[in-house]
């Protein structure tokens, strides 16, 4: 990642002990909120970011069917677009009803507007959530300000730091 490409004030960084509680937390909220009998019937991950809280989710929930959707984002003409790489399995979504769909955080919205148009009756749910895109996620768990860029730990590596009162 290059030192320019993030123009954010602020960073949030989160640790794997963190992204873990957090979604664990996302899980408990979602447990019995499905449509049928509070059940869910699948868990769907927008990779990649999606992935690891949704392993998470779907352990604390006991759903052994999980799939994933795949999209890529890219900036044409600096308008921001997004499009499908991969889609879940065709019978187990349906129109998206029972189906938790789960993301690491949203930000612009895009990617899920891209998702819920698709499965306009799935569940979306994010760990974190940014003003702009709250409108899209149904679930969240904490949310940060737009101009804060959040560092996730699959990004982050252990490193050395200078001490506060240098030489
Ligand atoms: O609300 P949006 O503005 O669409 O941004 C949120 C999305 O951006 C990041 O994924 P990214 O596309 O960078 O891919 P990755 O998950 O593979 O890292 C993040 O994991 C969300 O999926
Ligand atoms: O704040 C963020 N952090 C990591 N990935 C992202 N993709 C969009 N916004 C973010
Ligand atoms: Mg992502």
């Amino acid at each position: 990642m290059s030192e320019n490409r993030l123009p954010h004030e602020k960073g949030f960084h989160i640790s794997w002990d963190q992204i873990h509680r957090d979604s664990r937390a996302l899980a408990w909220r979602l447990d019995g909120h499905g449509p049928d009998d509070g059940a869910w019937r699948a868990v769907v991950a927008i990779t990649r970011g999606g992935m690891a809280p949704a392993m998470i989710a779907a352990r604390e929930l006991d759903i052994r069917t999980v799939d994933t959707i795949s999209i890529k984002s890219y900036d044409h003409q600096s308008q921001s677009e997004a499009r499908v790489l991969k889609k879940p399995d065709d019978k187990l979504m349906g129109d998206g009803t029972g189906i938790l769909i789960i993301d690491d955080l949203v930000d612009s919205g895009k990617t899920l507007e891209v998702v819920r148009e698709l499965y306009p009756n799935a569940h979306f749910a994010t760990v974190y959530a940014k003003p702009k895109g709250r409108p899209q996620v149904d679930t969240f768990i904490t949310e940060v300000s737009q101009d804060t860029w959040i560092f996730f730990p699959w990004d982050m590596a252990l490193q050395y730091v200078e001490p506060y009162r240098g030489n």
